[in-house]
């Protein structure tokens, strides 16, 4: 891309509360507040049509403001505008999986002590993925079933149905975590959500709106689960 789309400002100018750019920095600072993005962790990227707003690398999540965004053609995956003296989120092929492979319309990434609690409960499988397994907790009726053939949103969990959320490992670089998540949603297609041991959770929804919600049911499992751990109560 010519270095003259960097100034594409237009991209990520908006008086509208719920445009992209702006949104991303809203909820930032609302997940910092629950510890989601703290120290420069996690993020938030967003699909608007074929735009994907994606935050800049190692800096306070919190404070962003709109025109710190990078803008991603989603075909091409060229940046269509680049922040001069910023690096694009370290996750954005992360993002970018949820965006292609399940068609997502927002992917958030957490560094929730509560997600990483859980995944320091759930051991290690030799040869095959490791899994957090719950039933019979009123929140999992937040969490999406899965697709149907038709490729839309099957409904939500039942009471009685169980949660299941595939935990895959950490490695050194955001990045090279891309291979084992895209590999966690060919294993289990019906998830909206993959744990990152020691690390934090990635969830994604067809609209901010159900991303936000099920990242919210999601962490209120996972603290009732390290609490039911801890008086020796049984998830399943
Ligand atoms: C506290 S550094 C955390 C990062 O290495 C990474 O895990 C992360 O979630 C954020 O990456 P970033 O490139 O700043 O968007
Ligand atoms: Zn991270």
């Amino acid at each position: 891309m010519a270095s003259s789309d960097q100034s594409n400002d237009h991209l990520v100018h908006s008086p509208d509360s719920q445009h992209p750019a702006n949104l991303i920095c809203e909820l930032c600072r609302k997940f910092y507040t629950l510890g989601w993005v703290t120290g420069t962790g996690g993020g938030t990227s967003i699909r608007h049509n074929d735009h994907l707003f994606i935050a800049p690398s190692g800096v306070q999540k919190e404070l962003m403001q709109p025109t710190d965004m990078f803008v991603m053609d989603f075909h091409s995956r060229e940046y269509l505008r680049r922040p001069p003296n910023l690096k694009p989120s370290a996750c954005t092929p992360l993002f970018y999986a949820a965006f292609s492979r399940r068609g997502a319309g927002c992917c958030i990434h957490t560094h929730s002590q509560w997600a990483v609690l859980v995944t320091l409960l759930v051991e290690r499988e030799f040869g095959s993925s490791a899994c957090f397994e719950i039933e019979r907790i009123e929140q999992i009726k937040g969490i999406p079933k899965g697709r149907g053939d038709d490729g839309k949103v099957g409904g939500m969990l039942g009471y009685f149905e169980r949660l299941r959320v595939p935990i895959i490992e950490n490695t050194a670089r955001e990045e090279d975590l891309t291979e084992s998540l895209e590999a966690a949603m060919e294993k289990y297609p019906d998830t909206f959500a993959v744990l990152v041991r020691r690390h934090g959770i990635y969830v994604w929804g067809d609209n901010v709106q159900r991303a936000k919600t099920q990242c919210e049911s999601l962490d209120y499992i996972f603290q009732l689960a390290v609490e039911m751990k801890k008086l020796g109560l049984p998830w399943t």
